[in-house]
């Protein structure tokens, strides 16, 4: 079968957390990077981007856009999405909370100079006091080695995704939760998992100013 296409920036924004699911399923992608605003243009006019949203993931004889959408639609097919309706809603729960952290830090690289410090401030307030000390007691209360079931899990993979982009900004900040440091261990152990994470893989740096220049280009903001 195709491989699924995947048609976004060449950074991580709202499409990294789907290169994470497909990475973490064992299924190869490939990339359309858009670097000029042409290729923006033609995408919507060709009526691939139903809102005249990127991202946009091509597959399975569709074109999908609107990043939850397309994440459900993966976890579901790759079944990462528990094994009943209470696991999945679990799931759910957990992968919003993630996303909604995520997406602070995915808006700093457009913020202003003195915005992004108070942003960043705010980032790691929120992460330390709210979601990673969450995780931290779901993993007590729960007592196994993932988030939701004894089940590897979309969960799991989200939050490994948000946990290393939080140490990107604080390396330490695993240091008040021992439950979160294993975990991470465990789950960057998993093979689909460790391989996504050496060098060379599809995985984003984290942004810079040419990603930002190259969005507001693109987009035109
Ligand atoms: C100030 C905010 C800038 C964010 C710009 C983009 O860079 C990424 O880091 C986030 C977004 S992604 C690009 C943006 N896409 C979205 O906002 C998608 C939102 C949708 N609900 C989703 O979840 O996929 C885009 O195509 N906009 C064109 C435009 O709406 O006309």
């Amino acid at each position: 079968a195709a491989k699924p296409k995947l048609y976004y920036f060449r950074g991580r924004g709202r499409m990294e957390s789907i290169r994470w699911l497909l990475a973490a399923a064992g299924v190869e992608f490939e990339e359309e990077f858009l670097e000029k605003r042409e290729q923006y243009e033609k995408l919507d006019k060709d009526g691939r981007l139903l809102f005249g949203q990127v991202p946009l993931v091509e597959m399975d004889g569709m074109m999908l856009t609107q990043t939850r959408a397309i994440l459900n639609y993966l976890a579901a097919k790759y079944n990462l999405y528990g094994k009943d309706l209470k696991e999945r809603v679990r799931i759910d729960m957990y992968v919003d909370g993630t996303l909604d952290l995520m997406m602070m830090i995915v808006l700093t690289p457009f913020k202003s100079p003195e915005e992004k410090e108070e942003s960043l401030a705010l980032i790691m307030k929120k992460a330390k006091n709210r979601y990673f000390t969450v995780f931290e007691k779901i993993l007590k209360d729960h007592g196994q080695d993932f988030l939701v079931g004894n089940k590897f899990s979309w969960a799991d993979v989200q939050l490994l995704e948000a946990i290393l982009m939080v140490e990107e900004l604080n390396a330490s900040v695993l240091s008040d939760f021992p439950l979160l440091k294993a975990f991470k261990t465990r789950i960057s152990n998993i093979p689909t998992i460790k391989k996504f994470l050496q060098p060379g893989s599809q995985r984003k740096p984290p942004p810079d100013q040419h990603y930002a220049d190259v969005v507001r280009h693109v987009l035109q903001f």
